[in-house]
Formats: structure tokens, sequence, C-alpha cells
């Protein structure tokens, strides 16, 4: 997106509202409204948050330009007197949010806007928009490494994104959930993120032969020297090739530091053990294997599971569009409306889904830790005004089925707040760290997780209980709906 001031990235329905609580000004109510998720993308365990540093970016440029007003009263929806308004616009309420790489789970504020409702109704699309893009692939990239085991995964995926927004926003996420770097030079430019990369068939396919393109290559690129040896034959070709140029580099002194072969067809399993041992047996032992090929984190499972010799994945397609999981539902939902005393009164959006009866009230959340093991034992969504001992004994329990409980007993677990105030009164107070740094704290907190909730199929859930407060103002607000 080539312009900074995304005012208008909004659906129309939002302005029309806005305009509705302008007319009618003792709808301008101070309210608040979370951003949620129902479902971990692509059935799994968790999901990893992403996308914060754009909405801050968002919020600090949002106003209506001469050239934004002009437009919308070409509409001829809206009224002077609205318009008029629209000029001096800008956002004063408070934002809290989970900072970007925490891992999150079904049903807890990832975002809490508090403002008055014109502000706050207008950011709802652009807030999810960006949420729920790069959330979603920065957790189908954590998902992608864990089925390395520790290998590097390079995101391969500009070709392929859906346009180039997401080529960048969608390697900037696919970074923080764990890849080692991008193919992305504009990425790279934008969030100081490495950037590396081997070279296309077209390379090989330019020279008269293999041999010669390789030798080129080599040449001009001693210290990140990744041969493509498909073009032709993998086996008896492209790997017999590399291994006399690795041969000739090392006995000309050239010092090789990040050398090797990638394979980009073919059976990965088969021709990554073969090239191996050609490689091993040449006294390469060190040369890297790499493997691309419409790879995503199943597959790559399933390569490790064969044994193959490749310790270094190059993925596009999957990851960058996550393909199996095309959205990450998330949502924005009213839970309440502050009152002439200046209190907030808790809302709920019932439906007949139990899953989507909303949670009511000014929350924050807890993250529950076993203390022996540092693992996530629950996520305890409660309200702003309550307070835990850790000393104490505390009762989970799950808010879609109430008779399941769980006491822990006081001085077994630890807590820890996950949301953070990004906007008090319209200003900013919060930096967003650096996406290197981002992708750090991504794997402390992934190291959070049990491996039964990473595993990729059936992954156990972890559970996200309402305080006892809370679930009693909720049951009791539903029952005063079901009465009405
Ligand atoms: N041993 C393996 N086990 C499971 N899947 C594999 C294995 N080897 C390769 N694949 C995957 O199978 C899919 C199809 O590979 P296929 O062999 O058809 O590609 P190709 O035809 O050789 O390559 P291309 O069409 O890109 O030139 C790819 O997604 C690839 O990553
Ligand atoms: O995970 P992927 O989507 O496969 O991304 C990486 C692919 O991109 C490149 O080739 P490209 O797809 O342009 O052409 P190819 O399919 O003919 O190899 C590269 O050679 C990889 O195969
Ligand atoms: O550098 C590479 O090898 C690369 C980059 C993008 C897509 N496929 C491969």
């Amino acid at each position: 997106m080539d312009r900074q001031n995304l005012t208008l990235l909004t659906d129309l329905y939002e302005l029309t509202m806005m305009q509705g609580y302008f007319k009618n000004k003792s709808q301008n109510e101070t309210v608040i409204f979370d951003v949620f998720y129902r479902s971990n993308p692509s059935d799994g365990g968790y999901a990893v948050m992403a996308g914060l540093e754009q909405v801050i970016q968002y919020i600090k440029e949002l106003h209506f330009s001469q050239e934004d007003i002009d437009y919308l009263a070409g509409l001829s929806i809206f009224q002077q007197d609205f318009l008029d308004y629209l000029e001096d616009f800008k956002f004063t309420g408070d934002i809290y949010a989970i900072p970007e790489g925490t891992v999150v789970f079904p049903r807890e504020p990832l975002v809490k806007v508090i403002a008055p409702i014109m502000q706050a109704q207008l950011v709802e699309t652009a807030i999810l928009n960006i949420i729920n893009h790069q959330s979603l692939i920065a957790t189908k990239a954590a998902r992608v490494c864990y089925a390395a085991r520790g290998d590097g995964i390079m995101e391969f995926g500009l070709r392929r994104a859906q346009g180039p927004d997401a080529g960048v926003y969608g390697a900037r996420a696919a970074m923080i959930g764990g890849c080692v770097a991008t193919s992305n030079v504009l990425c790279g430019q934008l969030f100081n993120v490495p950037v590396k990369g081997t070279h296309a068939h077209s390379w090989i396919m330019s020279f008269p032969d293999e041999y010669t393109a390789f030798k080129t290559y080599a040449e001009m690129y001693p210290s990140a020297c990744i041969l493509l040896v498909d073009t032709y034959d993998t086996l008896k070709s492209g790997v017999p090739n590399a291994i006399r140029v690795f041969k000739e580099m090392r006995k000309a002194g050239v010092p090789f530091s990040y050398y090797g072969i990638r394979l980009d067809s073919g059976d990965l399993a088969y021709l990554s053990k073969k090239a191996r041992k050609m490689l091993d047996e040449a006294g390469f032992p060190d040369a890297v294997i790499s493997a691309s090929n419409d790879l995503d984190e199943f597959l790559i499972d399933s390569l490790k599971v064969q044994g193959a010799s490749i310790t270094s994945w190059g993925v596009g397609t999957s990851l960058i569009t996550s393909k199996d999981c095309p959205a990450f539902g998330g949502v924005y939902k009213l839970s309440a409306i502050k009152d002439k005393d200046g209190t907030f009164i808790p809302k709920i959006k019932l439906s007949e889904n139990t899953e989507k009866v909303t949670n009511p009230g000014n929350k924050k959340i807890y993250r529950v830790y076993e203390k022996e093991s540092g693992k996530i034992k629950a996520d305890l969504i409660c309200l702003m005004e309550e307070h835990f001992d850790e000393e104490e004994s505390l009762l989970l329990f799950d808010p879609l089925e109430p008779w399941k409980k769980t006491r822990l007993s006081g001085g077994s677990y630890t807590l820890r707040e996950i949301m953070a105030p990004i906007f008090l009164g319209g200003e900013c107070c919060y930096e967003s760290p650096k996406v290197m740094d981002i992708r750090a704290y991504c794997q402390t907190e992934l190291d959070t997780l049990w491996d039964e909730t990473r595993r990729l199929i059936n992954p156990h859930k972890v559970y996200v209980d309402l305080s006892k407060k809370l679930y009693d103002i909720k049951i009791d607000l539903l029952d005063r709906m079901s009465q009405s």
C-alpha cells in the first residue's frame, strides 16, 4: 500500500454507523471493543499474535485528509455537518493489546479498544485486517518451523503472495513465527531482517552447461553458495557438477563459509540421502542440503520421518498464503458501554451457538503457568479490578463446560498479565520491538507450550477460563436477556 494514511481502509458501514452516532449525540458513549478469534488456524493448538506495529502506525496516522472528505462527500451519503466534524477527527482513546510474538488462544482479547463509539467503530476493519493477516502467517510459520525440528526455514513466497502488501507483511510475520530469513528484499529493508537466497533454473539454463553455471556462481558468491542441482538430472549431473566445483574451489584455496546444494523436485527423501552420501564421500560433510518444492509443515514432517538428509528448507506458497487455512477468524465485538457515572456496563452478544456468545465487561488476561515446568496451564480472563494471590489456591473452570474444574494449589503456579497498554488518551505509550527481537521473544513463548499443544494433528487444547466473577456476570446477563 503506497499511502500512509489508511483512514478510508474501512468498510462503508463503519462510516454510515459513525454518521448515525454523530446525529444521535447520546450514542457517542465511550465503549469497549475486544478483538478475539474463535478457533486456531489449521486446527492447531495455538496462534501467534502479530501485526501490532502496523496497527499502531495506522492509529497514529488516523485522520481524514481533504481528499478523503471530498471523496466521501461525492458518495452522497454523508451530510455536511458530519463531513465538517471529520476534519478534526483523531483517535483519543485507549488501546491495550497482547504484544507481538506472544502465543494466544481462542476467545481471549488480543486487542481492546476503549474509545467514544464513533472512533472505536471506525477502526474495526483495519485492525482486523492487519491482525488477522499477520497472526495467520506468523502461526503458519511457527508450525512449519516446528515440523523442521530446529532446521532453518527460509521464506520464499513473495511471488505467490496475494499482492505486494501480503508479500511484505506476510514475510514480516513469517520472521516473527520463526523463519531464519526471507527472500523478500523489501521486507529486509523495511524491517531489518536477514535476506537470503540461492538461484533459479534460469541461471543454469542461461549458460552452455551446468558446470560452467555452477562455477561462475561459486566464484561470485563463495560465502553463500547453494547450487540448484535439479535442472537436468540431480544425481547424474547436478550433484557431480556441484562436487566438481566445490573441489576446484577448495583446491584454489577459496574459503567456503556456507555452501551446498538445493533440491527442488523429485523424491526429496531419496535424493537427499543419495546426495548426502555423494557429498560425504567426496569430502564435503559440511555441505548443506536444502530443499524446496511446494513444502508445508506436513511434508516437512513426513520428510523428517523418512530420514531425509535435508537441514535447510525453502517454503513459499503454502506459508505466505497459509494455503490450508486462508483466514484467521478474528472478530471485533462490543463488550461494555460507559454510563454517566463512568462505570462500564457489561454487554453481551447472544447466539444460538454457545461458542459465539461473547464475554462481557472490561477485561484483562492472566496467563497461568505451572511453576515447576514454566509451561502454560491455562489463560484466565477476568475483570480489570480483579487480583489474585499466587500463594492462594486458584479455581479454573471451562466457561463452555463449567462442570469441568481444576483447582491449582497455592504456590504451584505463577501468573503473568499479558495485555499491555499501547495507547492511553490517544497517545501511544508503547514502542514496538524490532522484528528480530519479537522473533526471539516468540521462541521463548513457543517454549512455554507443552509439546502436546504444538503437535500438528489433534493437539491438546489450552483452556481459556473465566474468573468466577466474570462468569457470574455473564450468566446473569444471559439470564436477564432470556427473561426479557
Ligand atoms: N519423499 C517425499 N515424501 C513426501 N512428499 C514428497 C517427497 N518428495 C517430494 N515430495 C513432495 O511431493 C510433491 C510433488 O513432487 P513432484 O515429484 O511431483 O514434483 P516434481 O514434479 O518433481 O517437481 P516440479 O513439478 O516442481 O518440477 C512436492 O510437494 C514435493 O515437495
Ligand atoms: O514453496 P514453493 O511455492 O514451491 O516456493 C519456492 C519455489 O519457488 C521457486 O520456483 P517456482 O515456484 O517459481 O517454479 P517451479 O515450481 O517451476 O520450481 C523455487 O524453485 C521453489 O520451488
Ligand atoms: O532464493 C531462492 O532460492 C528462491 C527464492 C524465491 C523463490 N524460490 C527460491
